[in-house]
């Protein structure tokens, strides 16, 4: 095996991070394919907060990914006939060692992608619970026997492992996008080969030092990085992969289904979100400041479920701006492993280009901003978390997703109107409303068209709902026992004479 970066921390940048990490292992500066720790360090990873180069990593290709799904392909049939305990236990193994170095993973967390350190902890142990989930599942892969019109025959529906997986991941959520389809994955018996986001691979890494620690065996998971369409490409065509799992934005899902399609590969589709935040003026106005602001800001508004466009009903608007305001002027800006620090910096300036875009568009058609609205004094990507007030319900940040600390609020006069609003856009990813009228809570959550809905709750992930979109927000369902599904096929036996 290559050694960890430890050995090597001289070279590179890493060694400030390395440091501060109680198991330095933990930080690669290569790929993991068929059990071996592979490639040349190549591009570099920086961490958004001060623009520092945190290390390099390879830069793969077509020919790579190839190797790696064929690694995945050798080690699919062992995998596949192991007990369904044995690879629970595995994968309970991964959970308690992942457990163990949550503040090592979260640290390399925050330094790639930018979160505050207690967000980053929070999403470690969210995505160790869809380890720890899948581990348990692993043991219920049931089929079913169903009756014929034969006395001499009986049908039995077996639920087997669909085989080889790639898996695509965004820099967003760098850990529990991953663990959110690698455990089902493992769990089946299915093998993988994933492709993690150039901007945040070390948590993918990490996760893989982990799992081979755990006794993943070699080529059950294979880390590419490098080049996405080349890779992308290999993961959609090659015939040994049978499904594909991705997440990230629409545009890229729409070229992996179009790629997918060739082959009749299965995919699933986890991809852009515009989720809209209502505030009926039955609401309780304080516990809908606290969701709204748990949903629009975390992650620096940066997550596929946050809440993009705000409607506060007609009564209650100005106090609900009122309030949001104040609690988002308070907010405290900074590199993420400062103490009491709740906003980072975005990922790059791109997104920050964005934001503002939104913000120029918004104020042409007559917006007020009432807190934040510029970069930070900080400079590079951070931005001040932002309330815009009387935003047209065309505003362009109404009809786009920002993936950035912009709350736009909306008037609206009833429910109807409301619901029209909400429903008017080609995704459904996530809807959130705030009301305390029971006949209403049922009669909007039904008539919201999107996978999933908060009712008083700005936040709704947890490894036992069935994530997933509707409308281009994608297809197919992660975390809960229907996340299993995407990695079994059914096939059925017909027995007669029995
Ligand atoms: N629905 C969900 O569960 C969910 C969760 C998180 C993020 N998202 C969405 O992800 C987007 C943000 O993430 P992003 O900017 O990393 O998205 P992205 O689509 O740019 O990238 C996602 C992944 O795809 C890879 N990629 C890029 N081009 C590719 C190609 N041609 N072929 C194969 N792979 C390619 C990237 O390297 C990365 O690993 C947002 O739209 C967000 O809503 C969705």
């Amino acid at each position: 095996m290559t050694p960890p970066v430890a050995a090597r921390a001289a070279q590179s940048a890493a060694s400030s991070l390395q440091s501060r990490l109680k198991d330095p292992s933990l930080l690669r500066d290569r790929c993991y394919i068929d059990g071996a720790w592979v490639g040349t360090p190549e591009f570099a990873v920086n961490n958004p907060a001060n623009g520092t180069e945190l290390i390099r990593i390879p830069q793969l290709g077509a020919d790579d990914a190839t190797s790696a799904v064929e690694a995945a392909q050798r080690a699919f049939p062992a995998w596949a006939k192991l007990t369904a305990k044995q690879r629970s236990n595995i994968l309970r193994k991964w959970f308690d060692l992942i457990i163990a170095n949550r503040e090592d993973l979260a640290l390399i967390l925050t330094s790639e992608q930018g979160k505050p350190l207690a967000e980053a902890l929070g999403e470690v142990d969210i995505g160790a619970a869809y380890v720890e989930f899948f581990a348990e599942e692993a043991r219920r892969v049931y089929g079913e026997t169903i009756p014929t019109q034969r006395p001499d025959a009986r049908l039995l529906a077996i639920r087997q492992p669909i085989g080889v997986c790639g898996a695509i991941t965004p820099w967003n959520f760098p850990n529990s996008m991953i663990t959110r389809k690698v455990s089902p994955a493992l769990a089946a018996g299915c093998t993988v080969v994933l492709k993690p986001a150039n901007e945040t691979p070390l948590s993918a890494l990490a996760l893989a030092v982990l799992a081979e620690k755990a006794g993943v065996p070699k080529g059950v998971l294979n880390i590419v990085t490098g080049d996405a369409p080349p890779i992308g490409k290999v993961l959609c065509e090659h015939p040994a992969v049978r499904f594909v799992g991705f997440t990230g934005s629409t545009n890229v899902g729409k070229i992996l289904y179009r790629q997918a399609s060739v082959g009749v590969k299965k995919l699933g589709l986890e991809l852009g979100g515009n989720a809209p935040f209502v505030v009926f003026d039955d609401a309780d106005i304080d516990a809908a400041v606290e969701g709204a602001i748990v949903s629009k800001y975390r992650n620096m508004g940066q997550t596929c479920v946050c809440a993009n466009r705000l409607y506060a009903q007609d009564k209650i608007y100005d106090q609900f701006v009122e309030k949001l305001s104040k609690k988002v002027a308070e907010m405290k800006i900074g590199d993420g492993t400062e103490a009491g620090v709740t906003q980072g910096p975005l990922i790059n300036m791109k997104a920050i280009e964005k934001v503002e875009r939104h913000i120029a568009d918004a104020v042409k058609g007559g917006a007020k901003v009432v807190t934040g609205g510029k970069r930070s004094a900080l400079g590079r990507s951070f931005f001040e978390p932002t309330v815009l007030s009387d935003v047209r319900p065309d505003a362009l940040v109404a009809q786009e997703e920002t993936f950035g600390p912009l709350a736009p609020v909306i008037r609206f006069k009833d429910e109807a109107d409301v619901i029209a609003m909400c429903n008017a856009s080609p995704f459904g990813l996530a809807s959130y409303f705030y009301s305390r009228d029971i006949g209403r809570v049922w009669r909007v959550a039904e008539a919201l068209e999107s996978g999933m809905v908060g009712v008083n709750s700005g936040l709704i992930t947890t490894e036992v709902a069935p994530f997933g979109g509707v409308k281009e927000s994608g297809l197919g369902r992660e975390g809960s026992r229907h996340g299993m599904d995407e990695y079994v096929e059914i096939k059925y036996v017909m027995m007669a004479g029995v």
